[in-house]
């Protein structure tokens, strides 16, 4: 073989350079390996641009409105549209008023630090072997995919054809239809429903489910329904489209409904859950398995699985493995794998505190964050029931906590902590309302340290806090 046909070649190679991507490389790295890191698009992956930066900076001024709106002595705020998209923009890097976006930021650490960018599609092609864009290059201890998920299109009739809005469009336009339907009743259905909402648009969700926000207690979802229509969101609960149709490439847009009904609107958002990106990856021809969705099946050390007792070389974190879709929970993936690589690389014993990320089954800890925001930790009720743990459940309003008083007048909210009556420990909780997103973590914190009640009881939330609820919680529990 010729000098010019020997493959690059770097420790280890992460393909996917979203949020995950690059803590995995960056941990791989701070191991001591030459790491190589894969992006076909933007350096920062979808949730840097097109999810949670865009669609949390399109929500943080309708948030801070309306909790100015809610006390007293403070008046006269409201939602700018114009300022609102504007700083959406400055969050995402767009250049000017085009539709790219400047990742130069995100490239620029990865130059800082010494990872190498290449730019291009990957693919796996034998053991510790990838091209991209057809070029071929080598990993000489692992590769780790980090690829994401793309928006799933269902297959109604002409939806495809219609050209709908996914989530990209809808947290990136500059425009803000007059009419707007959402396919879908899950966390990224409700979070932008309520922007176009107060933006301007009269919103329609259709979603095929009985309530919204399915994933989360049945009462998160009611109050966030109340809350849309609240805001004068059409809600059609229990239905699905039927079939789609487009007036010409930018015209109205048709829904047949499964009530008989028919919807008309100027844009449609399909939000209906996610699609790993494993297509053409390349994962099966190399021997590993995807399950039934097209997730790459891990170890609980998130090796990919499917190659019996070999000596473990290809990893997956983050959305493309399925586990939970949370930015969070895959970073905390690629921060065990990192170390994990880098302590095989020194021949080290990994350590199993910090190598499997065994919190995942834990309950994925997320905030949504619609207005009433909802923050949970750890199992549902229903979750824990159908893992067969003997569960008390204790619910309460907010406003038992003085905080929640002083945060806003009349302040509504609702609180939920579901106790493990045998280990006599916290394996779920549920907080519903303004600006409750940060009592999350104490939950998290208490869930995944397993922290006995009667320990919990001496950690004393400050008066006047909504952390008091917890005091409030323990009470009603009976410690
Ligand atoms: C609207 C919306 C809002 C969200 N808000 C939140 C939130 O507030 N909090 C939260 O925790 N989560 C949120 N999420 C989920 C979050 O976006 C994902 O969990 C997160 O992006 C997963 O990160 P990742 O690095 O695994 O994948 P991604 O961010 O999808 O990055 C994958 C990267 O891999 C690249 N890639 C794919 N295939 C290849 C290939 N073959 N070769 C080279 N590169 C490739 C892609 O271009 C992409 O840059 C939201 C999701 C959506 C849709
Ligand atoms: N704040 C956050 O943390 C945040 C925000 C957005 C997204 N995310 C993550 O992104 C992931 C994807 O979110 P999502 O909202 O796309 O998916 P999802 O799985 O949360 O919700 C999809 C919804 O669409 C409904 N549905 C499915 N097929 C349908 C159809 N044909 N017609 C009508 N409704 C249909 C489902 O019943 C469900 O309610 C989530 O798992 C979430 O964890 C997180």
């Amino acid at each position: 073989m010729s000098e010019e046909s020997v493959p690059p070649e770097w420790d280890v190679i992460v393909v996917g350079a979203g949020p995950v991507g690059e803590n995995a490389a960056d941990r791989a790295h701070k191991a001591g390996l030459t790491v190589a890191i894969v992006e076909k698009h933007l350096v920062g992956g979808e949730c840097s641009f097109y999810a949670c930066s865009p669609s949390k900076a399109l929500l943080r001024p309708i948030h801070a409105t309306r909790a100015s709106q809610r006390v007293q002595g403070s008046e006269g705020a409201t939602v700018d549209p114009p300022g609102v998209l504007a700083r959406r923009d400055a969050w995402i890097n767009r250049i000017g008023t085009s539709d790219r976006f400047d990742d130069s930021g995100q490239v620029g650490w990865l130059d800082h630090v010494g990872i190498t960018l290449l730019r291009g599609a990957a693919r796996l092609t034998g053991k510790l072997a990838i091209e991209v864009d057809g070029k071929p290059y080598r990993a000489r201890r692992a590769v780790i995919l980090a690829t994401g998920t793309e928006p799933t299109v269902p297959p109604v009739p002409g939806l495809r054809e219609a050209h709908p809005w996914t989530n990209r469009e809808a947290t990136t336009s500059r425009r803000v239809p007059d009419r707007l339907a959402v396919l879908g009743g899950g966390v990224v259905a409700c979070e932008l429903a309520q922007v176009y909402a107060a933006l301007g648009s009269a919103v329609t969700v259709v979603e095929l489910a009985d309530g919204l926000l399915g994933r989360n207690e049945e009462f998160a979802g009611r109050a966030v329904a109340e809350a849309l229509e609240r805001d004068g969101v059409d809600l059609r609960l229990g239905t699905r489209a039927e079939s789609v149709s487009r007036l010409g490439p930018s015209g109205e847009v048709t829904l047949e409904l499964s009530d008989g009904s028919s919807l008309t609107t100027d844009e449609l958002l399909v939000a209906v859950g996610r699609t790993p990106a494993t297509d053409g990856l390349g994962v099966v021809e190399v021997g590993g398995q995807l399950d039934d969705a097209g997730y790459v099946r891990v170890t609980e050390r998130m090796e990919v699985k499917g190659f019996g007792d070999d000596e473990p070389w290809l990893y997956a974190v983050g959305d493309v493995n399925g586990l939970a879709l949370l930015t969070h929970m895959g970073k905390y993936q690629a921060r065990a794998v990192g170390d994990l690589i880098g302590a095989r690389a020194a021949g080290r014993e990994p350590d199993e505190r910090t190598t499997v990320p065994w919190a995942v089954d834990a309950g994925s800890p997320q905030v949504v964050f619609t207005d009433p925001e909802v923050a949970a930790a750890g199992l549902t009720e229903a979750e824990a029931r159908e893992r067969g743990l003997r569960v008390r459940v204790v619910d309460l309003p907010m406003d038992k906590a003085a905080g929640a008083g002083l945060q806003a007048e009349g302040y509504q909210g609702q609180a939920r902590i579901v106790v493990d009556e045998d280990a006599g420990v916290l394996v779920g909780a549920t907080f519903v309302g303004q600006d409750v997103a940060e009592l999350v973590h104490a939950a998290t914190v208490a869930i995944v340290s397993k922290v006995p009640l009667t320990t919990l009881w001496h950690a004393v939330p400050s008066y006047p806090t909504m952390s008091e609820i917890w005091l409030r919680l323990l009470e009603e529990y009976g410690v």
